[in-house]
């Protein structure tokens, strides 16, 4: 059914419809959103079999549970870059606000990019690779380091859990991506090193580890003129991207059409 204006009924939660639920995210969503009294999941969707923490209706596809629901203010979608062109579709034929941390989009022949392009002209919908405030944070110090220290060489390395499924993490392509804005000289991605590899002044390396059950962390390197500067974020749980993104949610509904980023609402 339609999304409402943004917050619900007058002063009640913003409703919302949780994809990819039985997932490592998406239990945290609902766990997280069982403890506030701003967001309320009303009904969750998964593919795989699992628990979901919310006291919601459980579906397999979205198009069915945004039908059955009198209203839903927005759906909240981690899942996998396939799942998230075709949920974003879906959200918007129904009016509803897109939210998503899906990571893996780029140059994916599913063209999940476009389909986040294409939702935003009906719908608000919100990307964003890390939804901590402390990586929001870290990119504005990456930003300032870069710009203040021309010419040196910048390695970025991240290390995650044993299940993750893309490489490097969107969070790393995101820091990647904010130092190249200030640092147009960097212009070769070096993912890895092996063999006679001399490092080369054009170069950024990029280096993904996979470990047991690291939530997520990020270090970015910085060195030149006999001096290293090195800027890190490591997440606690993932209570921390879920918190980010219930807030994203109830801040994007009821917005206008449109791509909007974290650091906009925050
Ligand atoms: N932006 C952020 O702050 C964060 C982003 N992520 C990203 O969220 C995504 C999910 O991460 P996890 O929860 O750890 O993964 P997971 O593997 O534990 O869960 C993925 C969920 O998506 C569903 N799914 C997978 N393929 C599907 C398909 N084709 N159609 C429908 N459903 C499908 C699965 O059934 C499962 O419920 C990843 O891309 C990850 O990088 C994870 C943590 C934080
Ligand atoms: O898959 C994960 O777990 C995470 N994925 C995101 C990413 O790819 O950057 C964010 C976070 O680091 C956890």
């Amino acid at each position: 059914m339609a999304a409402t204006d943004g917050d619900g009924d007058a002063d009640g939660p913003v409703r919302l419809v949780v994809t990819g639920a039985t997932g490592r995210m998406g239990e945290e969503l609902s766990d997280a959103a069982g403890d506030r009294e701003d967001v309320l999941v009303v009904a969750a969707v998964s593919r795989t079999p699992g628990s979901v923490a919310a006291e919601a209706a459980v579906g397999t596809h979205l198009d069915a549970a945004l039908a059955d629901e009198d209203h839903v203010d927005a759906v909240v979608d981690f899942t996998a870059p396939e799942a998230t062109a075709e949920y974003a579709g879906i959200a918007a034929e129904h009016g509803i606000a897109f939210v998503t941390g899906t990571t893996g989009l780029e140059g994916h022949d599913a063209d999940p990019l476009g389909a986040l392009d294409a939702a935003a002209e009906s719908v608000p919908v919100l990307h964003a690779s890390n939804f901590s405030r402390g990586i929001a944070a870290l990119r504005r110090a990456i930003r300032e380091a870069a710009t203040s220290l021309p010419g040196y060489d910048v390695e970025v390395t991240e290390t995650h859990h044993n299940g993750k499924r893309d490489a490097p993490s969107g969070t790393a392509l995101t820091l990647v991506e904010d130092i190249e804005a200030e640092r147009p000289d960097l212009t070769e991605r070096q993912h890895g090193r092996e063999g006679e590899a001399p490092r080369d002044d054009t170069e950024i390396g990029v280096h993904a580890r996979r470990a047991g059950d690291v939530t997520g962390e990020h270090e970015v390197l910085f060195a030149g003129n006999r001096e290293t500067l090195s800027l890190s974020h490591s997440a606690g749980d993932r209570g921390v991207f879920a918190e980010g993104a219930l807030d994203a949610a109830a801040a994007l509904a009821g917005r206008d059409a449109g791509r909007y980023t974290f650091t906009d609402l925050l």
